[in-house]
């Protein structure tokens, strides 16, 4: 199978720092991967060079084995879940509204003159809430729901796109322990369905790796440190190597990885 997405040695250099040095990997369709790596290690950047918001400054980027497509109609078919929309959204936008908008590339319905929606769009954008059983939140402005309710009308939003990548870049940042695991758990129920979408996930925290995030890449000072299945990067000792800190134990406990700093 020709992968999704395909990078062949890419540099990225920027003001003469070289930010992104060599990296190689391969994404393929249906595959749940986890990007970690510490502040600073490239991880947002080499996303936006897979996802075509950034050029390389060498090597090669190829989506589904070309190299020169449409990027524009490409990043139509990516669901962006970043933590700065959350705060674009305006608040007293009913959840469905804010599902509706995911047909655009902005939100904020009630302040888009050039879109508006059919009521096909609503029925879809209630329907995209349903499958993620979230109907409960339709009718509840943005800005009353809670971190972990946020996140899942944003997927649902993503997924009004009909998205053939969804990026969570740092999705439980600001999450209370009890909103992050039942989002969590929520979000490998989604993942598991097997017409779930291409998924990268971005964090800091190891135990955020969920069953369903069968691989992981681990970025380190613009280098891939590591990449592959899940069970084999994410150790002990790369984890100490990676975050130059110790770990007492890196415990397996319900098919996630759970460290022990100290
Ligand atoms: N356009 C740019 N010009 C100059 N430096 C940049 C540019 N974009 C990114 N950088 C630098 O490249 C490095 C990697 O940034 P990047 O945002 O990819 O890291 P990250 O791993 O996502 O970090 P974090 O975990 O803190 O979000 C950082 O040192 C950043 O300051």
């Amino acid at each position: 199978m020709v992968p999704m997405i395909e990078l062949q040695a890419v540099d990225y250099t920027q003001q003469e720092t070289e930010i992104i040095r060599q990296v190689s990997w391969q994404l393929r369709t249906g595959e749940h991967w986890a990007i970690l790596g510490p502040n600073g290690s490239g991880k947002t950047t080499l996303l936006k060079l897979a996802c075509g918001y950034e050029w390389p400054s060498g090597g090669r980027v190829l989506r589904h084995g070309e190299e020169l497509i449409d990027l524009r109609e490409w990043r139509k078919r990516i669901g962006w879940i970043a933590n700065d929309l959350v705060g674009k959204v305006p608040k007293r936008d009913l959840a469905l509204e804010t599902v509706v908008t995911g047909r655009t590339a902005q939100v904020g319905l009630r302040y888009l003159p050039t879109f508006k929606p059919s009521e096909q769009d609503f029925a879809d954008a209630a329907e995209r809430l349903q499958e993620i059983s979230c109907s409960h939140l339709a009718e509840k402005p943005f800005g009353v729901l809670s971190q972990g309710e946020r996140q899942q009308v944003l997927f649902a939003r993503a997924r009004m796109a009909d998205p053939v990548l969804l990026v969570l870049d740092e999705p439980c940042a600001g999450m209370d322990p009890g909103v992050r695991e039942r989002f969590l758990a929520w979000l490998d129920a989604q993942l598991s369905k097997p017409d779930g979408p291409t998924t990268l996930l971005v964090t800091h925290h190891v135990e955020e790796i969920m069953p369903s995030i069968t691989h992981t890449l681990l970025m380190s000072d613009g280098e891939i440190a590591q990449a592959g299945p899940t069970s084999e990067v994410v150790s002990k000792a790369t984890i100490e190597s990676a975050y130059q800190t110790k770990l007492a134990e890196l415990r397996e406990l319900g098919g996630r990885r759970w460290p022990i700093w100290g």
